[in-house]
């Protein structure tokens, strides 16, 4: 399971552009990752959230379905975030990072597991 947050501030999410590897470097995400073993999808949230953009996070609902990748060896599921404590991301691990507005969600290259996904983000972001 990868899970990843849709960080929802002001009407904007954040949107993170790959940096490595290779193959997917200039692409768009959220940020998160795989969840290990005796972690909680909170949890793997969390602690991505702060390992990629220094910040702290509290997780809310599901964001659009469960999207297989790797030939269906795993699934990509994201959450809604937000930020705690004033925290102001950084890009420690991503190459840029850029706050969409509902308008602007088809503004960069997402990751294509992520394409189905970015669609159920609209009634948030018009609605915050
Ligand atoms: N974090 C994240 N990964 C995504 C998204 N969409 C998508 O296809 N992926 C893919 C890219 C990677 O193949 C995989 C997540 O790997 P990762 O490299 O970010 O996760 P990780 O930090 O746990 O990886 P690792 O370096 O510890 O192995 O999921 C997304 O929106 N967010």
């Amino acid at each position: 399971m990868v899970v990843g947050a849709a960080i929802i501030v002001a009407g904007r999410v954040l949107a993170c552009e790959r940096a490595a590897p290779a193959e997917v470097a200039g692409r768009w995400e959220f940020p998160g990752g795989k969840v290990e073993p005796g972690e909680t999808e909170t949890d793997a949230l969390a602690r991505e959230c702060a390992e990629e953009l220094g910040v702290r996070v509290a997780v809310g609902a599901r964001v659009g379905r469960d999207v297989r990748m790797a030939h269906g060896r795993s699934v990509l599921r994201v959450y809604a975030a937000r930020l705690l404590h004033g925290d102001q991301p950084t890009a420690l691990e991503h190459a840029d990072l850029r706050w969409l507005s509902a308008a602007e969600l088809d503004s960069v290259d997402w990751l294509p597991a992520d394409v189905p996904i970015v669609p159920a983000l609209r009634p948030l972001l018009a609605g915050s």
